[in-house]
């Protein structure tokens, strides 16, 4: 499991180390091992990249702050290497004098200047260090800084962000207009939230060892489990079980309109699990000819028992699909409301009120806009824990997953954030296939054990279903990229949904 926690929690947990290094009469102690980190992986880049680190360029781009002597320490370490090392100081009367002097009595080039004052080698480096701004980075990049990331960002050449990618808010992992996009992202210690709200941003991730202890979680700590956990905890059925006892799940979806909405969320609650998959609406001739092991019935009123439900997926928004939204909640079963239901909520939210068993809420950005009437896209998961607190403190027991290329899963208490690091999952229909996971998931109850809860089951045994639906959904749409084409290439919904199995096969391996 990653943990990732808020600024903070890091000054507090970083002070003890300074005050040694500052007792001990050697100030830069912390720094300067922060800086052999980025070093080590900056040299890491260029072998990879170059195939040798002697005599390769290296660009510094160095701050105000100790985000730039970390950059100049590193420049030094890799002087010693035998790179050619040029510092470019963004504020040349506030810069960190003992690493600048480290830096040149190393061999390092030093400028100050614009971009026209760059040497030959230094517009197209091997390897750019972003030392602009760290932890204390608010906003954009400003001038000069962000004319010179610009710059060679145009001229191709990889970057490793030291601490984070400067642009990126480390707290709310904001991407700003002007930002560093990282290779490799070098920190220390610990993970700060941004590597886990903006991963695409950061690139691959290196924790260096500082000697830090890991801050306890807090409720503002950003939880990512590995997908070899997610593995680990899919439901497996034992020799003692049947299909009931795996959790049965009922599927309100489709309509004349969308029939395909609910192939794709029946079929995924087929392919999640073992046990039985119950369907209720329009669709089920389409379904029965895709998947001829769901169970169909007329009506929600005439369905038999399920430990969980799904109700929204191109379910339609008119009075009928609020009522069938009522009686679904009535039978006080953890129920996923996707899509329209999203919508039915948002213009009667009145219902949520009946909600008597946890109930996950599963918005894309637009959906999200309606249930809340406007957030601030620039703060994801503050926007997300004030909604789901609210709902809570109206006692409704409800969890929300935000979708999106980083996915967010809150209860109220646990932030929870999944990357599949690709986007190929943005594709109509991929959120009916992920609703029917998250709904069969919900069925086997806690722990995998397919135990029915009575509807009782926790926000955080709500909030692990939809985190590990989201993992292996990710990872179903990667592996069905790369099946169709290669190292990647276009996928349908559909194409994603075939991929499931393998999916839960490969992570179960992993
Ligand atoms: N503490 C530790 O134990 C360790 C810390 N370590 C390192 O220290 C780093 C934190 O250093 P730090 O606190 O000096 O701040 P830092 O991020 O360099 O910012 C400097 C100044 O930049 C400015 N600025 C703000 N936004 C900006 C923008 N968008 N574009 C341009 N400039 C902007 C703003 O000043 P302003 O101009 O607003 O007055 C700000 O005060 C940390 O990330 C890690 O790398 C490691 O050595 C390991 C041990
Ligand atoms: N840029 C992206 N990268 C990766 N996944 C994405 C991206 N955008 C959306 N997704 C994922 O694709 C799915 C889309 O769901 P949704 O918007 O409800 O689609 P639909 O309603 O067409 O089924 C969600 O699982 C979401 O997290």
């Amino acid at each position: 499991m990653l943990r990732a926690h808020p600024v903070e929690a890091i000054r507090t947990a970083e002070r003890p180390l300074i005050e040694a290094a500052e007792a001990a009469g050697d100030p830069d102690a912390v720094m300067r091992r922060a800086a052999s980190g980025v070093a080590h992986h900056a040299a890491a880049l260029l072998r990879s990249r170059t195939g040798g680190v002697y005599g390769r360029s290296v660009v510094l781009l160095v701050g105000s702050g100790d985000n730039g002597g970390d950059a100049l320490y590193a420049g030094a370490a890799l002087r010693g290497r035998g790179c050619r090392v040029e510092a470019v100081l963004l504020h040349p009367d506030r810069v960190h004098a003992r690493a600048l002097r480290a830096l040149r009595s190393a061999g390092g080039r030093v400028t100050t200047g614009g971009v026209d004052e760059v040497s030959g080698a230094a517009a197209t480096p091997d390897v750019v260090i972003d030392g602009v701004v760290g932890l204390a980075g608010s906003g954009p990049l400003r001038e000069p800084a962000a004319a010179r990331v610009a710059a060679l960002a145009r001229a191709g050449s990889p970057f490793v962000a030291v601490d984070l990618p400067s642009g990126v808010d480390a707290d709310t992992g904001t991407v700003h207009d002007a930002h560093v996009r990282a290779d490799v992202t070098v920190t220390f210690g610990t993970l700060r939230r941004a590597h886990l709200l903006a991963s695409p941003t950061c690139g691959r991730v290196e924790v260096v060892d500082i000697g830090l202890a890991e801050p306890a979680s807090g409720p503002l700590t950003v939880h990512r489990p590995d997908p070899s956990e997610v593995g680990r905890a899919w439901p497996v059925p034992g020799p003692e079980d049947d299909k009931y006892t795996q959790g049965v799940v009922a599927i309100r979806a489709g309509s004349g309109r969308f029939p395909g909405a609910a192939v794709l969320c029946a079929s995924a609650a087929v392919a999640a699990t073992s046990g039985m998959v119950r369907y209720v609406g329009s669709g089920a001739a389409d379904v029965l000819a895709a998947r001829p092991e769901v169970v169909c019935h007329p009506s929600v009123a005439e369905t038999g028992t399920a430990q969980s439900w799904v109700v929204g997926p191109g379910a339609g928004t008119g009075s009928a699909a609020v009522a069938d939204i009522e009686a679904i909640l009535a039978r006080a079963r953890p129920t996923v409301l996707d899509a329209d239901a999203l919508t039915c909520i948002a213009s009667h939210p009145v219902v949520l009120r009946s909600a008597r068993a946890p109930v996950l809420l599963t918005p894309h950005a637009g959906e999200f806009d309606r249930l809340t009437g406007g957030w601030d896209r620039s703060d994801r998961p503050s926007a997300l824990r004030r909604y789901v607190s609210d709902l809570r403190n109206r006692g409704i027991p409800a969890t929300v997953l935000l979708k999106g290329r980083v996915t967010l899963v809150d209860d109220g208490q646990t932030t929870w954030s999944v990357d599949p690091g690709s986007s190929w999952a943005a594709t109509a229909g991929s959120g009916d296939v992920l609703s029917g996971m998250v709904g069969a998931l919900l069925a086997n109850g806690p722990g995998g054990s397919g135990v029915d809860s009575g509807g009782t089951g926790s926000g955080g045994e709500v909030a692990w279903s939809a985190v590990a639906a989201a993992v292996v959904h990710g990872e179903a749409a990667r592996a069905a990229a790369r099946r169709t084409g290669g190292p990647g290439a276009p996928i349908g919904a559909g194409d994603l949904l075939r991929a499931v199995p393998a999916a839960i096969s490969a992570i179960r391996g992993a």
